[in-house]
């Protein structure tokens, strides 16, 4: 199969920069300009000793398979790859004779390496994207599941109302006609507001079959569960609220509403979990679960939210569990990030899906067909216009409106050109500090609640770990100003009003990856770790959590999934490989009412312009599989 390259190159994160003792020739040469690290030359080297291979063109093509991997990618484009580092003056294997040489390897042969032109994968990525590929396209190729037409009509007049836009209602009725759907758009685009009307249409469908729906609302992190988990009730108790803007309770006939009132009853308490706990995770094993295709999830229904977030290898995992049977809900924003582990799933399967031919006909917002899997909502309906015009012009990639709206500023908007640390320091230094004290306060009245709240108002968001925009530097200043504000030293890791980010899961003790908190005193003076996420707020001994760290600022990477009602995004210098359009996306879009960015026109204009993109053949695919008789992508 010949994959014609989708998105080649996810910008270098920092490189540790050791060089491979023995490495030598054109892996030594790579290493040593950086293109490699020295883990990405001694996993070639061992490949290559495993598979008796030598040629040294072919284990350079597996160490750039490797750094993509580690990068994101989940492949690697041979022909794409030498954009990596156009400036240095490398090596670079001839480009038809590299092809040549890594279609005929032993590698390939044996296997290990999986050679799709010009895409390389080291075979488990490869399998797991054609797993993903193939679980998607026969999702999508089934038949559509049984609807009750007569069902569906009655629901559809009881969900109609004020917070139901005729392209909602599109979204929602396909969702209800097929059994997988791709439900996108930017912030405030009554994304979850639809999810809430279809669980109400998916409860009238169970309840003509005399059942009711078991439904899960799902997402990667405990706080973007929590999130979707709460404005889904309370979109469910809004539309029974005859005070609200919404008419229902007025408009409807007594029966209608009573009527109504059991679908809603119906399509509430859905069960809300991480996708490692709906999967179930296995103290024993980090990449199987206890769901698979051999143990599928009972349910049916399942919404996955922020689903830009997820990886290859865990959307694999959920494909597999799923029973065909079983109606998928993807919810997310394809102009953000992608995942931390490889693969940028959303955004492939949107690409693959709108490909003409892709079992589509016609043409909505995105460019999907009707009967197609991709239902797009592209209208804001939040009050916040400002943010969502910056957010738009950055996703659109239009850097002189992203300036001209920031240099505007406004209520919600504000732009800080600060071309030095210190500029910066001096323009972020009450704020940041009076949050601090504020919930240092809370913390040391022992108001656990309050002192989350606070911290939830304001966050400061750098792309960076290290440096003088980075994580580390931040927290650490805020901590030293807080000292001298207050006239105590802040010593050690754990001190009151601490603000904690959660940075791994911890199954046993219900914690996880992106939840966050602050270090309380209980009512003896000893310090508790308060946490806020998927389930109930709840304090903890600071000693049991391992992975923790303090978040007076914390990444754009960490964010996602989560939103606060102020955000100060603090931009790196431009030149920094990880200042990306989806980068300063993902960091507006994060704030609900106020956004501050602080740097300079330079950087803003280099994010709008560097796309973060990786290395993967999955959107291909997909338009391969889905592609009708004469209709292959390279006809149409
Ligand atoms: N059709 C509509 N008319 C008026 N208001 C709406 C409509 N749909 C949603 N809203 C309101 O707009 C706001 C955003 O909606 P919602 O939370 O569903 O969007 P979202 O796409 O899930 O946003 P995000 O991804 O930012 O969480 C909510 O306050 C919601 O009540």
């Amino acid at each position: 199969m010949s994959l014609t390259p989708g998105p080649v190159l996810e910008p270098w994160p920092d490189l540790d920069r050791r060089l491979a003792r023995r490495a030598e020739g054109l892996l030594a040469d790579f290493n040593t300009a950086g293109v490699l690290e020295a883990a990405d030359v001694h996993v070639a080297q061992r490949v290559g000793r495993l598979g008796d291979e030598s040629d040294p063109r072919v284990l350079l093509a597996v160490a750039l398979a490797v750094r993509g991997v580690r990068s994101g990618s989940v492949c690697v484009d041979l022909d794409a790859v030498p954009d990596l580092a156009p400036d240095a003056d490398l090596p670079w294997p001839d480009a038809a004779q590299w092809r040549t040489a890594v279609a005929g390897s032993r590698l390939v042969e044996a296997g290990v390496l999986r050679w799709d032109a010009p895409l390389l994968y080291l075979d488990r990525y490869h399998r797991l994207e054609v797993q993903v590929a193939d679980d998607l396209a026969a999702r999508v190729a089934a038949a559509p599941p049984e609807v009750d037409e007569a069902a569906l009509a009655s629901a559809l007049a009881l969900v109609q109302g004020a917070h139901f836009s005729p392209e909602q209602q599109t979204a929602a009725e396909r969702a209800v006609r097929q059994s997988t759907t791709v439900l996108t758009g930017g912030p405030g685009t009554g994304k979850t507001t639809t999810v809430a009307r279809l669980l109400v249409l998916l409860a009238a469908q169970a309840r003509a079959r005399g059942q009711r729906p078991t439904v899960a609302l799902a997402a990667f992190t405990g706080k973007a569960v929590t999130r979707l988990n709460e404005a889904v009730a309370t979109e469910l108790a809004r539309m029974l609220s005859a005070d609200e803007e919404d008419d229902h309770a007025r408009r409807l006939a007594p029966a209608e509403l009573a009527d109504f009132t059991d679908l809603v009853d119906r399509a509430s308490h859905p069960d809300a979990l991480t996708l490692h706990r709906l999967l179930g995770w296995r103290p024993d094993n980090s990449t199987r679960f206890r769901h698979d295709r051999g143990n599928r999830l009972k349910y049916d229904v399942v919404v996955v939210d922020e689903s830009s977030m997820v990886e290859l290898t865990l959307v694999a995992r959920l494909l597999e569990s799923l029973r065909p049977t079983t109606r998928l809900v993807l919810v997310g924003d394809p102009g953000q990030l992608t995942s931390v582990g490889a693969g940028a799933v959303l955004g492939d399967v949107v690409r693959g899906f709108e490909a003409p031919g892709a079992g589509l006909s016609g043409s909505g917002p995105s460019g999907s067909g009707p009967s197609g899997p991709v239902a797009s909502l592209v209208v804001n309906h939040r009050s916040e216009q400002d943010i969502q015009a910056l957010a738009e012009a950055v996703r659109a990639g239009d850097a002189d409106e992203a300036v001209r709206l920031l240099r505007r500023g406004g209520p919600e908007v504000d732009f800080v050109e600060a071309d030095q640390p210190d500029v910066a320091e001096k323009a972020l230094r009450d704020d940041l500090v009076d949050t601090a004290i504020a919930v240092r306060e809370h913390a040391l009245a022992g108001r656990a609640t309050e002192a989350i709240e606070r911290l939830d108002q304001h966050r400061l968001l750098c792309a960076h770990r290290e440096g003088p925009f980075g994580v580390r530097h931040w927290n650490r200043l805020v901590e030293r100003w807080l000292a001298e504000r207050t006239g105590q030293p802040v010593t050690g890791e754990w001190y009151v009003g601490r603000p904690l980010l959660i940075t791994g899961n911890d199954y046993a003790l219900d914690v996880y990856n992106g939840e966050t908190g602050v270090a309380v005193a209980d009512a003896d003076g000893r310090l508790r770790a308060w946490v806020s996420g998927s389930a109930s707020l709840r304090d903890l001994a600071p000693a049991r959590l391992d992975a923790v760290e303090t978040m007076h600022a914390m990444t754009i990477h960490k964010s996602q999934g989560s939103q606060a009602q102020r955000v100060t995004v603090l931009l790196p210098e431009e030149a920094s490989r990880l200042l990306t359009r989806e980068l300063l996306y993902t960091a507006i879009t994060r704030a609900e009412k106020h956004v501050r960015v602080v740097g300079t026109e330079a950087a803003v204009r280099a994010a709008v312009q560097r796309r973060a993109q990786r290395a993967t053949g999955l959107a291909e695919r997909l338009r391969e599989l889905t592609a009708g008789p004469g209709q292959s992508p390279e006809t149409v």
